[in-house]
């Protein structure tokens, strides 16, 4: 009787413990009443592909187009109605500030549309939380964004992204996601686009906050714990429906015996920012203050960040930022800093101004 069990079983999982009234999702597409959420694909490890089971790491990112990627998981129909659209299919350590513009621009027309209840953003995971940070700030909506990748390609054994799929579009569903703004879901995660980084690597608790995570999402149902306090969304002054470029602002790392060759080359390239990946508190070395100095002078803006992961940047503390009319990043990293300094750019040239945009995204 054994084997007979497991065929049965295996016939009808979990809809023979359901009531006979309630028909269930695998006999048709999506059930009437179903929210609608629109699934953007961009590539990486989720749309990955390796050799064998047995590659977790060594495999191409950007290779299974989004229909297939959704026709995978039929458990989506349980949670939405979903269909795809394909982007891009890249690497997301080449996205391009022409591929944000691109994206967020979509994002927002299909947010528009009445038919459209949420959006999810597929991704690979190395720029993912600078994607969800400028989606956060450009997109004006209260229906959910969610961004989502994975640490290991379909094709591995123990695959993240089939979870974190279903996760993100069980969020994007969700009503009770409505106003939180572009959140990113991995590991079972919720976590608010602003303050989440990829912060390891290699390993599936790859994305992690020093504030924590807003809230969990488990078997389709979201569990909320906390709301962003920061301007995002809704209550932004950025809208990617009127920007059409992005002014050049750079990262210059810095490291002890750091040259200012980096910072002069920016500056000979034409940047309108520069972003420093300071020390401790954002300490900056006794030569690089010069070339900052000089950067400034020629209206360049100086964003005073840290390379440290946690913790954050205090206003004339290491520095007189108040004498040297520079900017502190606050709690941002600094490729997130780029993006915030870049789109504060489109509206003001005015560091106290750039000042208080820190403070308030
Ligand atoms: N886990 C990943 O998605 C990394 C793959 C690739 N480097 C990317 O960011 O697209």
């Amino acid at each position: 009787s054994g084997p007979q069990n497991t065929q049965a079983a295996a016939a009808t999982p979990a809809v023979a413990a359901a009531p006979a009234a309630a028909p269930m999702a695998a006999s048709q597409p999506a059930q009437q009443g179903m929210r609608n959420v629109v699934v953007l694909a961009t590539g990486g490890t989720i749309a990955g592909a390796g050799a064998s089971a047995m590659n977790s790491a060594t495999y191409s990112a950007a290779k299974v187009p989004v229909d297939k990627l959704l026709a995978g998981l039929p458990e989506l129909s349980k949670v939405a109605q979903v269909r795809g659209e394909q982007v891009f299919q890249i690497a997301s350590e080449s996205f391009t500030n022409d591929n944000l513009l691109v994206l967020a621009k979509r994002v927002s027309a299909l947010v528009k549309q009445a038919d459209v209840d949420g959006v999810v953003v597929t991704h690979g995971t190395d720029t993912l939380a600078e994607t969800a940070y400028f989606l956060s700030l450009t997109v004006h909506t209260n229906k959910p964004i969610v961004v989502v990748g994975s640490m290991r390609p379909g094709t591995a054994l123990s695959a993240d992204g089939a979870l974190n799929l279903l996760n993100a579009v069980s969020v994007a569903a969700a009503k009770d996601a409505e106003g939180k703004g572009v959140v990113v879901t991995m590991n079972d995660e919720i976590q608010t686009a602003r303050d989440v980084n990829k912060d390891v690597n290699i390993k599936t608790n790859a994305f992690q906050s020093q504030w924590g995570p807003l809230g969990m999402v488990v078997e389709g149902k979201n569990y909320w714990f906390r709301a962003p306090v920061k301007r995002h969304t809704m209550q932004s002054e950025f809208n990617i429906d009127n920007i059409s470029s992005l002014p050049a602002v750079e990262v210059v790392y810095s490291y002890g015996n750091v040259p200012r060759t980096a910072i002069d080359a920016f500056v000979g390239t034409g940047a309108k920012a520069i972003v420093h990946a300071g020390t401790g508190n954002g300490s900056v070395a006794d030569r690089i203050v010069p070339a900052l100095q000089e950067a400034r002078s020629k209206g360049v803006q100086v964003i005073r960040s840290a390379r440290v992961p946690y913790g954050f940047v205090l206003r004339n503390a290491e520095q007189p930022d108040d004498k040297y009319d520079w900017v502190v990043a606050h709690d941002l990293r600094p490729e997130k800093a780029r993006l915030l300094a870049a789109l504060a750019l489109t509206k003001t040239n005015d560091p106290k101004e750039i000042q208080r945009i820190f403070w308030e995204y």
